[in-house]
């Protein structure tokens, strides 16, 4: 009879499945092992894509970028101590960078770990994790499940979005709970980012500043990317008449090659523009700080500043008019004040920066065609141009010194959020995770274009695109070494400079190594086809570019923040 029935039981394991589940979560990218081995069956026999990688920092990266991407928090899942110190710095990147991910590590016992009783991968990971990203929980008992993974959602993607922590301890997933009980636990989130309107005297204020410039600019960040109110922000720009200059992962949100874009005149506009828009950019170290002398004379600038975070005012610069709210709704309060009668900003503007930009389009076009053989990254570049231009829906990966600073540049974007790169933080490693979820949350080919040295810090994953099989075309510029490849020993001992790697090296036998297809090319028009082939079929690739080791510049365009020493040459 019904009595001798036991109650349904339901436990952690399923109750974070559960929970994640119930709030859209269709994705893990973890690295297995003790606690959350199990956990990962599980999810995986429930229908989430559980991407195993070889790395946790790669893991990270790629639920940091699956954020950005789907404005939903990317979910990287590591065992504790070791595993979870490898999940961190994808965690302070991805708050760094404003990207909603959470990342779940397995721990140890509380009562272990605050007696310091020497527990198998024992370490106090939430207080470690605390300074280092947006939030972070602790969650103790299976009925507090619902309310943590509800907790950690809303944290990453509400206001500026980042990087939240979520402690699991191992023995939270075999407590035991009335299935009723654990379902009736369960939260699912509402509005977890809800809109937040700008004051109305705000937006009276930007658009008097705006109408009074004699010289305006927008520029546009990624945090007008990531906001995906893509028909606003171009109707601004474009109602506006104004010219705009995008920020690295910003490209695409209107053509790079739009005749309002200031990109190729970049210099100019930031010194000569008398009022600049942030719309979703920080005036961080990407933007000289809103002064010195990118910026003209001190004080020749009025800033307007677009952003959901209130603090991020005056961090620099003062900011005569602050706008502060979620860039959709700051977009359509600007559109809407923007009437019939906006005056076109001064045609002697609009016309020099235009004369600027082709000036140097022009200046640009003949490197871009170099035919040189070993390449230099110009002509390398050039191939890879008219490649994204033919391909505007492929997904773009980018890391390095050179081959970031030159592809930024040459390489137009025409779609939002199709640039994925090294951002605020400029951090090296980023480029398998960020390629791989790219591919797991689009379905779109991805071109991940690698300098050598910024590939080694993820290029095991390649026997991760391999088993994935997912549409990844890696272009490794391999010039061999870090900068370039010419640097030497100065006692003229056996050891190589710090600064260089082997000479000749094949990178494409790497992924033939897992099943992939490698090509090695010497010119151009070989890395054209080879990357048009590739993108054709789909198969994981690599392509090993050889790049003339002498064709670099230390740092890219980035050298002047190396110190230098007044007492000795380096
Ligand atoms: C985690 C981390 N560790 C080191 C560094 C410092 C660095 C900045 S750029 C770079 C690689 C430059 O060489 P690459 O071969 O990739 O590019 P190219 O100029 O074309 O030769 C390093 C090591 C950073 N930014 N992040
Ligand atoms: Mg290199």
């Amino acid at each position: 009879s019904e009595t001798d029935t036991p109650p349904a039981l339901t436990d952690g394991f399923q109750l974070v499945i559960d929970a994640l589940k119930l709030n859209g979560i269709e994705n893990f990218y973890t690295v297995p092992g003790i606690p959350i081995s199990d956990l990962l069956r599980m999810a995986q026999a429930e229908g989430l894509r559980v991407i195993s990688f070889r790395h946790e920092q790669n893991a990270g990266n790629a639920a940091a970028i699956a954020g950005f991407l789907t404005k939903k928090p990317g979910v990287c899942l590591t065992v504790s101590a070791p595993g979870f110190l490898n999940g961190l710095t994808a965690l302070a990147n991805a708050t760094t960078n404003c990207f909603p991910m959470i990342l779940i590590s397995g721990s140890s016992e509380r009562e272990i770990v605050d007696l310091q009783q020497g527990d198998y991968e024992e370490m106090d990971q939430l207080a470690i994790a605390k300074p280092l990203c947006k939030a972070a929980f602790r969650i103790l008992h299976a009925q507090d499940i619902g309310i943590g993974v509800a907790r950690a959602i809303r944290a990453a993607v509400s206001g500026r979005p980042g990087g939240v922590y979520l402690d699991l301890p191992a023995k939270l997933f075999s407590q035991v709970l009335d299935e009723v009980e654990g379902k009736k636990s369960l939260v699912k989130v509402i509005d977890p980012a809800p809109a937040q309107l700008p004051d109305p005297s705000a937006i009276t204020r930007a658009l008097d500043v705006l109408k009074s410039a004699k010289r305006p600019l927008i520029v546009l960040g990624k945090g007008a990317a990531y906001a995906q109110a893509d028909e606003e922000v171009r109707a601004l720009v474009e109602k506006s008449g104004i010219p705009f200059l995008q920020m690295s992962m910003a490209k695409g949100l209107l053509p790079d090659t739009h005749p309002q874009s200031a990109g190729a005149a970049r210099s100019m506009v930031l010194k000569d523009a008398d009022v600049v828009m942030l719309v979703g950019a920080r005036l961080n170290w990407l933007l000289s700080h809103g002064k010195g002398k990118t910026w003209g004379a001190p004080g020749s600038k009025k800033f307007i500043q677009i952003d959901i975070e209130p603090k991020e005012m005056d961090s620099n610069v003062e900011i005569v008019a602050p706008v502060v709210g979620d860039i959709g709704s700051c977009m359509s309060a600007l559109l809407a004040g923007i009437d019939g009668n906006w005056p076109a900003p001064p045609a002697d503007w609009v016309s020099a920066v235009s004369a600027r930009r082709e000036a140097n389009i022009g200046k640009m076009a003949p490197k871009l065609m170099s035919n040189a053989s070993p390449m230099n990254f110009h002509g390398a570049l050039g191939a890879l141009r008219r490649v994204v231009k033919e391909r505007p829906d492929a997904i773009l990966v980018n890391e390095g010194a050179n081959t970031l600073d030159l592809a930024r540049g040459i390489i137009d974007m025409y779609e939002p959020r199709k640039r994925l790169d090294v951002g605020t933080w400029g951090v090296m490693g980023i480029g398998m995770g960020y390629a791989v979820a790219a591919a797991v949350e689009t379905g779109k080919p991805v071109l991940a274009i690698e300098g050598d040295s910024a590939f080694g810090f993820s290029g095991m994953e390649v026997e991760t695109i391999c088993r994935y099989k997912l549409p990844i075309c890696v272009v490794v510029f391999n010039n061999s070494g870090i900068y370039r490849g010419t640097d030497v020993n100065p006692t003229g001992g056996s050891d190589p400079s710090p600064m260089v790697f082997m000479p000749d090296t094949r990178y494409d036998k790497m992924m033939e190594a897992f099943g992939g297809v490698g090509v090695h090319v010497t010119a151009p028009d070989e890395l054209y086809r080879a990357v048009s082939e590739a993108m054709d079929s789909g198969k994981p690739t690599l392509i090993n570019a050889v790049i003339d080791p002498a064709a670099g510049t230390e740092s890219g365009n980035i050298g002047s923040l190396n110190p230098t020493s007044s007492v000795r040459k380096a």
